[in-house]
């Protein structure tokens, strides 16, 4: 029997996406597919979400949800993008401009905690089974925003299903004033260390990791990284103490979105075989970031411009990188300090580094597809996927030793060189000099045209789709339903 899955998350790509997340919710469920499982993916009914279900995808009331935190609430469920969706329609919660998390000014929803702990609360409604003909055995929560569910299933009594949280970033925690506790409708018992207490205020992801009977996260290395003081954010000691109940699988992408043969957003499609005519791409590139045409390469960065990202060192090097004889091609959006240092960095070189703030998935693909490199300097990574994407598109990663990063590339050292191996370079530690050693060092590869192309090759054979993690996943959820612990 294959396990019936409902997976929960804030984000799902291609409905809505602020980050990786969305990716994964998106993907992850489509492999699972594949392999033969039944999932169902619940999320809210955000207005942007229902404005993308035209053509033909009507949702359908399935469900009633009486007083919701505060309002009445549906379920619905439609068909999108091959996903099997059941949309949270809580007007009071969901039906507002801004994001998914924040106004249209930026500050966070005021009312955040009811928010997702609704989405929870029909998450674990759902799972015990109030949809008439759909009996999960797996819970799958991703991140905060989900991870009440594992709480309410086990304070509800649900027996039978079994809970999974996935840790996509663990700096993202939903802690809340005590004063909301009352409001959540969870016993009193869940006021502690086993419940959603968390140093005096109500913790979501701490209830989640505590209640469910695995959390993964999203590469190994992360995994163990969350372990320590430095990189566990206070969750350490609850981390450590699941034992081997804590299990790392790394991302994949959906390689038919993320296909270079195929990119219907690429000037040049291209293949191992026709390599050569990613020059084309690469050609678009400089004109669309405003690149004078010559033969340095352009490495590229495509992230949210933050401290976790390490942008702020990549702009305190930006300097001596481009007198290294390397240009730049930076795309995204975040701090505003860091946007402004990139600004300035273009003044300065205005046609060696070219600066487009925004979000932009087309903008994106073009970028892998032009750009020689990427540089992913991240102070920390619990996967990445832009360095899979790199891989795939031959844009080879250029990434700090950290998380799910170190997982995924192989670095180019001497050793790995000469035995075929290296896929993108490697450095640590986390410093704005060490990343321009990093570039320097990649740049040398770049003037060694056989050497470079058959290192894009190789990361372009690499395999980064979903299909071994979902197996993964399959065989976590095997054992958690026959009962055994993961290996
Ligand atoms: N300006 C822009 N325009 C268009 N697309 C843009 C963009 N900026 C970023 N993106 C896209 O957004 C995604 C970001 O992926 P990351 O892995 O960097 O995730 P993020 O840090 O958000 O999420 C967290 O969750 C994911 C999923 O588990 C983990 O991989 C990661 O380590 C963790 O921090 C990629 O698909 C990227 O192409």
């Amino acid at each position: 029997m294959n396990p019936v899955v409902l997976s929960v998350a804030s984000e799902i790509y291609p409905l809505i996406k602020t980050g990786g997340l969305a990716d994964v919710a998106g993907a992850l469920p489509l492999a699972l597919e594949d392999l033969g499982l039944r999932v169902r993916s619940l999320l809210p009914a955000y207005p942007t979400v229902m404005a993308k279900l035209t053509n033909g995808s009507t949702p359908e009331p399935i469900l009633d949800l009486p007083d919701l935190f505060g309002g009445n609430a549906r379920v619905l469920t439609v068909r999108y993008a091959d996903l099997d969706l059941l949309l949270l329609d809580a007007p009071h919660l969901f039906d507002r401009p801004g994001g998914p998390y924040i106004t249209e000014t930026g500050q966070d929803h005021a009312d955040n905690w009811a928010r997702f702990a609704a989405l929870s609360k029909a998450a674990a409604e759902i799972a015990g089974g109030a949809i008439a003909g759909f009996q999960p055995d797996i819970l799958h929560a991703h991140d905060w925003q989900a991870a009440l569910a594992p709480v309410y299933l086990a304070f509800n009594g649900t027996k039978g299903v079994r809970s999974v949280v996935t840790i996509h970033n663990l700096a993202f925690q939903g802690a809340f004033a005590p004063d909301i506790f009352a409001k959540l409708g969870l016993p009193r018992s869940a006021w502690s260390l086993e419940g959603v207490e968390y140093y005096g205020s109500v913790g979501y992801l701490k209830g989640g990791l505590h209640a469910a009977d695995v959390v993964t996260t999203v590469s190994p290395t992360y995994a163990e990284e969350i372990l320590t003081p430095e990189g566990g954010m206070g969750l350490d000691g609850l981390l450590a103490g699941r034992g081997n109940r804590l299990v790392g699988i790394v991302n994949g992408i959906d390689t038919d979105a993320w296909d270079p043969a195929t990119d219907a957003a690429l000037p040049q499609t291209y293949s191992v075989k026709t390599l050569k005519a990613r020059a084309r791409n690469k050609r678009a590139l400089e004109a669309e970031f405003g690149l004078a045409h010559n033969d340095d390469p352009v490495f590229c960065v495509i992230s949210r411009l933050t401290w976790q990202k390490g942008m702020d060192l990549l702009a305190e090097a930006a300097d001596e990188i481009v007198s290294s004889g390397v240009r730049l091609a930076i795309f995204g959006s975040g701090d505003r300090m860091i946007e402004g240092a990139f600004h300035a960095a273009h003044a300065r070189h205005p046609d060696r580094i070219g600066v487009k703030i925004g979000y932009d998935e087309a903008l994106a693909h073009r970028i892998q597809a032009g750009a020689d490199a990427i540089i992913i300097p991240s102070r920390f990574e619990p996967c990445g996927l832009t360095q899979l994407c790199g891989l795939r598109y031959g844009c080879v990663p250029v990434v700090s030793r950290v998380g799910g990063l170190a997982d995924t590339v192989i670095n180019a050292n001497y050793a790995a060189v000469q035995s075929n191996v290296a896929t993108g370079t490697i450095f640590a530690p986390v410093t704005a000099k060490s990343l321009h050693d990093a570039v320097v060092r990649t740049r040398d590869l770049y003037r060694q045209p056989a050497l470079w192309q058959s290192m894009q090759k190789r990361g372009m054979a690499t395999d980064v789709s979903w299909t071994a993690s979902a197996a993964r996943y399959v065989e976590l959820y095997r054992g958690l339903i026959e009962g055994e612990p993961p290996q």
